[in-house]
């Protein structure tokens, strides 16, 4: 549903979302929950302009989550460090690598997804730090305010099938295939 916002431009808490009755770009403060058609004082249009340039043009109209309940579903594949909120896992009792670490390691896996070689759920089977690992990293679905906001946002902006970058939350670097 919208960038960070060093992509996006935006002043913090707001985020670009979409009107499917008009098909057009709004501007939702998720603080006040107030929400513009005209991006709020204090952003950096030449970054909006170029984000939602390549939002649009790319991929049609920004992602939604469910029409009816605003829930989307993900599987995710997390690679712990020892700065983890919870640096623990079915895998390794105690977590000591570092986020450097962790992050070749995320990387690593992001190159074989993205070459086809293999799906996240396959990997994350294996190598995921949580306990989702057990269903191929499927979270189930899941709202805004369900998950840490890092992850949401990441989420949220997703179309259908499409896998995220590195996502970096309290718990770890994550990678995140939108499954619906
Ligand atoms: C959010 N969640 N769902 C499951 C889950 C889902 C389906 C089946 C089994 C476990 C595990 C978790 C969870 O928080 N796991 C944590 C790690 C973690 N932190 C997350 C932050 C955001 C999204 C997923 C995340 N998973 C852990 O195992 O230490």
């Amino acid at each position: 549903m919208n960038g960070t916002q060093q992509e996006t431009g935006l002043p913090p808490h707001w985020e670009v979302r979409h009107s499917n009755s008009k098909n057009l770009p709004y501007y939702f403060n998720s603080q006040d929950r107030t929400s513009r058609w005209e991006p709020p004082a204090g952003t950096d249009t030449e970054k909006l302009k170029i984000y939602m340039a390549t939002y649009h043009s790319a991929k049609g109209p920004l992602p939604t989550g469910d029409a009816q309940s605003g829930k989307i579903r993900a599987a995710h594949l997390l690679v712990k460090h020892r700065g983890s909120r919870r640096a623990s896992s079915w895998r390794e009792n105690e977590i000591t690598r570092s986020k450097e670490e962790a992050m070749e390691i995320i990387k690593a896996h992001e190159q074989k997804i993205k070459s086809g070689e293999i799906t996240l759920g396959e990997l994350a089977l294996a190598e995921s730090d949580c306990s989702s690992a057990r269903k191929r990293g499927d979270l189930g679905y899941f709202g805004r305010g369900d998950m840490q906001k890092e992850f949401e946002d990441a989420a949220f902006a997703l179309r259908t099938g499409e896998i995220s970058g590195v996502v970096d939350t309290a718990s770890g670097l994550h990678l995140i295939e939108r499954l619906e």
